[in-house]
């Protein structure tokens, strides 16, 4: 793919390309011939219901499933997962945490910088700045599985930074938090985006996630990408109004390009009927047919 497409990284120089990216599980395709770009230094998510391939796609990308067809490229170089530049290159964050539970915040962190071959005072200097980035400092003696759910995930991303890594990939990182945490979570990834100079690339089949967070936004369903784009090109592309029509049984919608075309739409109508801002599910919606949830 080129960088001149729409589902290319605009002006910022490409990080991560994808082409013809094809994986089966038996009879199942969980991803047919995706190909996209992510830039340096976005903030990117994967977007889709639940079994889209998003996973499938992470692993994919991080080496830990090999692709039937197609080919990944970090800095334009062809990706082999058993090369360690690449592990160093990137920090994954599974959509479970799989920390150990029996041992303390500082020890798991400590146990995967041994991984990455960091020693002595350097691996000491690094645990303390990223449990003091995720506000873990006061819980470093504490075991794993004491901390709540939002610190769990915070330490399993503590430790995908702890090797400075050039792109993050976190999969559903909000999953099973509370509407506060995530709204934390989410300013947390904010800053390892401009403050740690990292790549994030997400996945979520959280709509607002997708819409609040993400500099540009890939949507995926049943395997194959349906469109992607900034959130603001997504919702041109089907209209930036909406008029929700109200019938006995159910919402029609209508969209617009501009606010006095629906108004004058409006106007004609003698149903009950809405103006609004188009979302990212409305996007969805016209282009799968379907609703997310
Ligand atoms: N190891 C596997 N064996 C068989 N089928 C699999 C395997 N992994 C994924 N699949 C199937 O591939 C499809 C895509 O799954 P994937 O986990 O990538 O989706 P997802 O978008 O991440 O969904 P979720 O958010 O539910 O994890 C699904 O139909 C799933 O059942």
């Amino acid at each position: 793919m080129s960088c001149a497409d729409a589902l290319s990284c605009n002006q910022r120089p490409c990080e991560i390309e994808v082409a013809g990216l094809r994986r089966s599980f038996g009879k199942t395709v969980a991803v047919d011939d995706i190909s996209f770009n992510v830039g340096q230094g976005e903030l990117f998510a994967f977007l889709g219901p639940n079994g889209a391939g998003k996973t499938t796609t992470i692993n994919l990308l991080t080496g830990l499933l090999k692709p039937d067809a197609g080919e990944v490229r970090y800095h334009g170089e062809l990706f082999d997962p058993k090369r360690l530049n690449v592990k160093q290159l990137i920090g994954v964050v599974p959509q479970h945490n799989n920390l150990d539970r029996e041992l303390t915040a500082a020890e798991n962190l400590l146990i995967h910088g041994r991984l990455f071959g960091m020693r002595g005072s350097k691996l000491q200097q690094r645990i303390y700045t990223c449990l003091e980035f995720a506000d873990l400092t006061e819980k470093r003696d504490t075991p794993a599985g004491k901390l709540s759910g939002g610190m769990k995930r915070k330490l399993v991303i503590a430790r995908a930074l702890l090797h400075q890594p050039q792109i993050l990939f976190l999969d559903e990182p909000t999953v099973g938090l509370d509407p506060h945490s995530r709204r934390k979570m989410w300013a947390f990834l904010r800053r390892i985006n401009q403050e740690q100079d990292c790549t994030v690339f997400l996945t979520t089949h959280y709509i607002e996630e997708a819409e609040a967070l993400a500099d540009r936004v890939l949507i995926i369903d049943q395997a194959k990408l349906v469109t992607g784009g900034t959130p603001q090109e997504l919702k041109a592309k089907v209209g930036n109004y909406v008029l929700d029509i109200y019938n006995e049984e159910d919402i029609q919608n209508e969209f617009f390009e501009q606010r006095p075309a629906a108004m004058q739409r409006l106007e004609q109508l003698d149903t009950s009927v809405r103006i609004r801002e188009t979302t990212l599910e409305d996007v969805f919606l016209k282009l799968t047919g379907k609703r997310m949830d």
